[in-house]
């Protein structure tokens, strides 16, 4: 596999590989055409092809792609056969909310919540009891915590992001406004669902103008 050689905007769309193929296998389907799997995702099929060949050969001229093995190679290229245990920070509503998720199904376990405020301790999330922040770093040496979720007030979030960094955590899935990634040494995803919700507006702006 030419792993090395992957391009970033191909990795960026392995996850919606990796969740239309599991939805190709639960239909039962095991042989795709790049053809076909370009027709339900909306890209071109040259687009697939070309994709597929910057980390290996997964289908064969005239046959088209097994879906069950393209789902397991895309799954080991972004790590999905090892189960990740996270952690959440910051249990309000956001950090609430994605605590209640089950990203089980996609390889994420959820083994501990933390937060400052005294009146959320103990307070259980899918069975999960939200523990005060000065527990962390000795939790963190007991368990192998791979993912720190962070759902706190931005005002927090770097020196938070600093001292995850310190326990020896070394990936934040950070929802937080504040750009941590340029700031800590560590794996940082930020995630900003507003920027999302703008791209909407001008898509349906352009949408509104079509129509008029
Ligand atoms: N990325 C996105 O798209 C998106 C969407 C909504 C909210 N947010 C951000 O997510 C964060 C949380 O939003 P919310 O609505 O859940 O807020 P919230 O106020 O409901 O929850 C924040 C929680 O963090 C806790 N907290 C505060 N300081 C802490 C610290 N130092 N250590 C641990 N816990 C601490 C608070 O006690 C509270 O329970 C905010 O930064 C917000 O801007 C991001």
């Amino acid at each position: 596999m030419k792993l090395d050689k992957v391009p970033e905007v191909v990795i960026q769309r392995l996850p919606r590989y990796y969740r239309y193929l599991g939805e190709l296998l639960e239909e039962k389907t095991n042989r795709i055409s790049s053809m076909e799997l370009s027709r339900r995702m909306g890209l071109t099929s040259s687009q697939i092809r070309q994709d597929f060949c910057s980390f290996g050969e997964f289908g064969l001229q005239g046959y088209g792609y097994n879906v069950k093995y393209l789902r397991e190679e895309i799954g080991k290229i972004l790590d999905l056969d090892r189960m990740k245990r996270m952690i959440v920070v910051g249990a309000g509503n956001l950090g609430q909310a994605l605590a209640n998720y089950q990203f089980d199904k996609v390889g994420f376990e959820l083994i501990g919540i933390f937060d400052i405020n005294p009146r959320l301790n103990g307070f259980a999330i899918r069975n999960i009891k939200v523990m005060m922040m000065d527990a962390l770093e000795s939790f963190v040496q007991e368990n192998q915590v791979d993912i720190a979720v962070l759902t706190i007030p931005e005002e927090a979030a770097l020196d938070v992001g600093m001292y995850l960094e310190k326990t020896g955590i070394q990936a934040i899935w950070n929802f937080t406004p504040v750009d941590l990634n340029t700031m800590l040494h560590i794996c940082v995803k930020n995630v900003h669902l507003d920027e999302n919700l703008m791209t909407l507006a001008y898509e349906y702006k352009n949408l509104l103008k079509k129509q008029a």
